[in-house]
């Protein structure tokens, strides 16, 4: 786990924050949502993650003293600095589960604390979700076109800094399968695996010595890269030769890995070549600027290959690399509170509240998602929230409540899961979704709605901060 302390925010948090505590209304509560308004990839869904990486943050988040000692010399107050010594986040949080699949507009988590402490957590929380939830969606996209061929990140060496560690997290959760990323490996207990690198070859006078070498120092996982000078005349070949030695001792080639070329090309070629020596069991892996798109064309052209290293376009997101996840106030004191907008789509919807998701009598998701008070336990009919003539009746329908309390006080409320649990109830939430909003070109639009009272008590306070 890194260690994060509370001056992982920005500086206008604690400015604001030092001016709550003065006036006196810093300990009042607030209620702030989380929520974006785009999918990522142009795509029809994205998968919600970094929650309960966030919570155990939270559950521990202090000043440290160097941070008090370094904020005492950027002016702030005595005794605001007093109250930082002591701070905690003692708020709730209800939140849609980390895996579940998202949509734009309508609360994802509900931070209720008092504003000072909601406040200063802002920038870690979107800072952690933001792009947790934009690396789950890329990696859910490329499990979805890979079927169940195996799934390796190899992104840490062209992450955005540190922002790797929680990219493979963030991968996992998507569905793929292992990380080269040693670190995250170690503190999420992920499965790790490598193979090997060009330097390698490079620096022995021959291949074949290389692959010698390399075989007889790791045998168990041994994966022969096979690019470095002619996949088909020389590297094949040599580590078919290696297999072969590897078998008179009892041991066998896991893999070889082509980088370069065509790969559907390259694969078929050496799948035929290591078949006709008797090596059916040697796997096919393939890695060089893979994304879901170069994968669902390799898969369509039949290539034989069965495990996808993804490094760059996975762990940075691309072509997104941000998700715009924003952070409202939504409740203050006694009010609902409203931010406007010159466009209805900007206006934020006030209120403490819950979303359901929609669901035939079969328990079928419909594709839609509709937004009400907290305090409805139904809505019958939801309307567009851009587009008020637009509405639909959701009488029939069953309705799952979404947003759960996964924090009371301060403290997780929630089972702790593994990546591979949270990874699983995010396929079989996926699974639930019809198939027309997972296509990559065009997919349906979600429909995200709200309540006839949230829709009322909007335009309330739209009519009461017209100018
Ligand atoms: N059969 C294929 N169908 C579709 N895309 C492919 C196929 N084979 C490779 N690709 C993808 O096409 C791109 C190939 O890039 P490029 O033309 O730079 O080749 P390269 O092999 O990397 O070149 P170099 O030999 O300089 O390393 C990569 O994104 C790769 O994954
Ligand atoms: O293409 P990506 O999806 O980003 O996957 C990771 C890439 O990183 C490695 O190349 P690199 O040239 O860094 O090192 P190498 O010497 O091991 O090939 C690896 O061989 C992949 O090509
Ligand atoms: O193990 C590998 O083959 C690997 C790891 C990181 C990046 N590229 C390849």
């Amino acid at each position: 786990m890194q260690n994060f302390t509370a001056t992982y925010t920005d500086q206008y948090q604690l400015a604001m924050a030092q001016v709550y505590f003065k006036n006196g209304h810093g300990q009042n509560r607030a209620v702030f949502d989380y929520f974006f308004r785009k999918l990522p990839f142009d795509g029809g869904y994205a998968v919600f993650a970094g929650l309960d990486y966030l919570l155990d943050v939270l559950q521990n988040l202090r000043f440290s003293e160097e941070d008090i000692a370094y904020l005492k010399k950027q002016d702030f107050d005595e005794d605001f600095l007093e109250y930082l010594k002591e701070f905690r986040f003692r708020g709730n949080i209800y939140s849609v589960r980390e895996g579940d699949i998202v949509f734009p507009t309508r609360p994802v988590l509900q931070v209720e604390a008092s504003i000072i402490e909601a406040q200063i957590i802002e920038t870690i929380l979107l800072n952690l979700l933001n792009f947790q939830t934009l690396i789950a969606t890329k990696a859910s996209r490329i499990r979805l076109v890979a079927g169940d061929r195996l799934l390796l990140d190899f992104g840490l060496r062209r992450a955005q800094a540190s922002g790797g560690y929680f990219a493979t997290r963030a991968a996992i959760i998507g569905g793929f399968d292992g990380t080269s990323n040693v670190v995250a490996a170690r503190d999420f207990n992920i499965s790790v695996s490598g193979t090997m690198a060009h330097s390698f070859i490079q620096s022995y006078d021959e291949e074949l010595t290389a692959f010698r070498a390399f075989a007889e120092g790791r045998p168990k996982d041994c994966v022969l890269l096979v690019d470095t000078y002619d996949t088909l005349k020389s590297g094949v070949p040599n580590a078919i030769t290696v297999a072969k030695e590897m078998e008179e001792r009892g041991q066998k080639l896991l893999g070889i890995r082509l980088d370069s070329g065509d790969l559907a090309y390259l694969a078929r070629e050496s799948r035929k070549l290591l078949d006709e020596a008797g090596l059916e069991y040697v796997k096919i892996a393939a890695s060089n600027q893979l994304d879901e798109y170069v994968i669902k064309s390799l898969l369509e052209q039949q290539a034989p290959i069965d495990v996808f290293g993804v490094g760059t376009n996975l762990i940075i997101g691309d072509p997104d690399s941000a998700l715009d996840g924003v952070y409202k106030l939504a409740f203050f004191e006694d009010k609902p509170r409203i931010k406007i907008s010159e466009s209805l789509s900007k206006v934020t919807l006030p209120h403490k509240k819950q979303v359901f998701r929609i669901k035939d009598k079969n328990g079928k998701c419909i594709g839609a998602d509709a937004v009400g008070l907290d305090t409805q336990e139904k809505i019958n009919v939801m309307y567009h929230p851009f587009e008020p003539y637009k509405s639909m009746e959701l009488g029939d329908y069953e309705q799952e409540a979404l947003l759960k309390k996964v924090m009371n006080n301060g403290i997780s409320s929630i089972e702790k899961r593994n990546l591979k649990e949270i990874a699983d109830y995010s396929l079989s939430r996926l699974a639930e979704l019809p198939i027309e909003y997972k296509r990559f070109n065009n997919p349906h639009i979600y429909k995200v709605g709200i309540s006839n009272t949230l829709k009322e008590e909007r335009d309330k306070l739209i009519a009461e901060h017209k100018i």
